[in-house]
């Protein structure tokens, strides 16, 4: 039987939410700006992977009461910006349905130098775009809230603590809950941390929910995404007190910052930094055309809520979508989260936009001393001919979740504790 490599997984109840198991990253091929740079074992055995591997953008069950989400998953819940890494083998004798359309466009388009900080590239790259330095903007809002825990200190007695859930051993979530935690050490905020095995349970995990939601000393609660597949990720986030979810993913929150009138409790952290990105290079968003790429509940779908919220006219990209480039030409601000590298080339933008690229998305680089390097949804080089301002990747908006994530614990301490500043 032929096996495919297909991403990602299907919203039925017979079929899990989540990926069976981790399956070793494997870029596309296609996407690799530099194959020469392999040597020539693993050219041979890209070669081979190549002809075993077919890339959706969308699948369908031809069954029809089964629809398998896409490609153009959008970072979506479970799958938070790993998707790309997350392949699974699909031993499937349903017939598939390929929409190849999306996927298609994304090809190499040029190569940045790791030696190269993103300012210089687009100096060196003759460009005219500002290049949106998220890694600086995020440090300065870590320095702000660090300020403010500090004050809170001194003046009420009270330190943030942030309580981040990890579950299994995913080394991509390791290091991201690491990351949160230095971060937070930094900001003077305190962190708790649970380490649970993949195989616990979901009462297990409900428990320890249930634990923080008491604890007074705990303002924030965070579930590392994604969950191993065996736990109900709704189930799970919709047991952490709304007063404490710093994610914002409490449907009550999302309903709160859909409806105009009412405010949420938190922003999304990922979102809310690509409109922290945009306010503080002063962007005018009012009355502007905005296209969201990708409609997944963590980045796309909030993401776009908050433009709307902002006056803008927003048009959301997603994988059923026709001429997404021709839409996404008339957007003034374009934000990308749909984990394809470099999907978004030059042509889709007009002259003059701005481009926030969410993408996390891993490419094959022998020249890395980790075997890959990480770009972006949007072809950078071709951005920052095109486009006003680009956000890089890395050094765009990653940084800025983890700096809206400290700002979030911040003001939930606040206002559990009635701070009026
Ligand atoms: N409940 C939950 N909340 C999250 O906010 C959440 C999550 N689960 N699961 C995983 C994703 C991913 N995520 C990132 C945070 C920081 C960077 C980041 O700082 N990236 C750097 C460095 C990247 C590198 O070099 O490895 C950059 O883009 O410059 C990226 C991704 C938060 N997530």
């Amino acid at each position: 039987m032929k096996s495919y490599y297909v991403k990602y997984f299907f919203h039925s109840p017979k079929y899990p939410s989540q990926p069976r198991k981790p399956f070793p990253f494997l870029p596309p091929s296609h996407v690799n700006p530099n194959p020469n740079s392999l040597n020539q074992d693993q050219q041979e055995e890209r070669k081979k992977k190549n002809k075993e591997t077919i890339f959706f953008s969308s699948l369908k069950l031809c069954k029809g009461s089964i629809m398998a989400s896409s490609l153009l998953l959008d970072l979506s819940s479970s799958s938070y910006s790993t998707t790309s890494r997350l392949l699974l083998p699909f031993h499937g004798n349903k017939t598939l349905t390929l929409n190849r359309r999306l996927f298609s466009k994304a090809v190499p388009c040029g190569r940045r130098s790791p030696a190269f900080s993103p300012v210089t590239m687009a100096m060196a790259a003759d460009t005219s775009a500002k290049i949106i330095d998220g890694k600086l903007i995020a440090k300065q809002i870590r320095e702000e809230v660090a300020g403010e825990v500090a004050r809170m200190k001194n003046e009420i007695g009270i330190v943030p603590g942030l309580a981040v859930i990890l579950v299994g051993s995913r080394k991509d979530s390791q290091t991201y809950v690491r990351n949160k935690k230095k971060a937070c050490e930094a900001a003077g905020i305190i962190s708790y941390e649970v380490d649970l095995p993949e195989d616990s349970t979901e009462e297990e995990m409900l428990k320890h929910i249930s634990d923080f939601n008491t604890d007074p000393s705990v303002h924030g609660i965070l579930v590392q995404l994604p969950l191993p597949r065996h736990m109900n990720e709704e189930n799970i986030l919709n047991s952490i007190s709304i007063e404490k979810d710093v994610d914002g993913f409490h449907p009550l929150n999302i309903g709160r910052l859909a409806m105009q009138g009412r405010d949420p409790l938190f922003i999304p952290c990922t979102p809310k930094g690509c409109m922290e990105l945009l306010h503080r290079y002063g962007v005018e968003i009012k009355g502007k055309r905005a296209v969201v790429i990708g409609r997944s509940n963590i980045v796309g779908m909030p993401a776009a809520l908050l433009l709307q919220r902002e006056n803008a006219t927003i048009s959301m990209i997603h994988s059923y979508t026709r001429n997404p480039e021709e839409i996404t030409r008339q957007a003034d601000i374009v934000i990308s989260a749909v984990g394809v590298a470099n999907l978004v080339r030059g042509s889709w933008l007009k002259p003059g936009a701005v481009v926030i690229d969410v993408g996390i998305n891993p490419v094959d680089d022998a020249e890395d001393p980790r075997g890959y390097r990480l770009v972006g949804d949007v072809c950078y080089e071709e951005a920052c001919k095109v486009a006003s301002a680009v956000t890089p990747v890395p050094g765009g908006v990653g940084p800025m979740t983890i700096a809206m994530l400290l700002s979030n614990t911040l003001s939930s301490a606040k206002r559990i504790h009635r701070v009026e500043w």
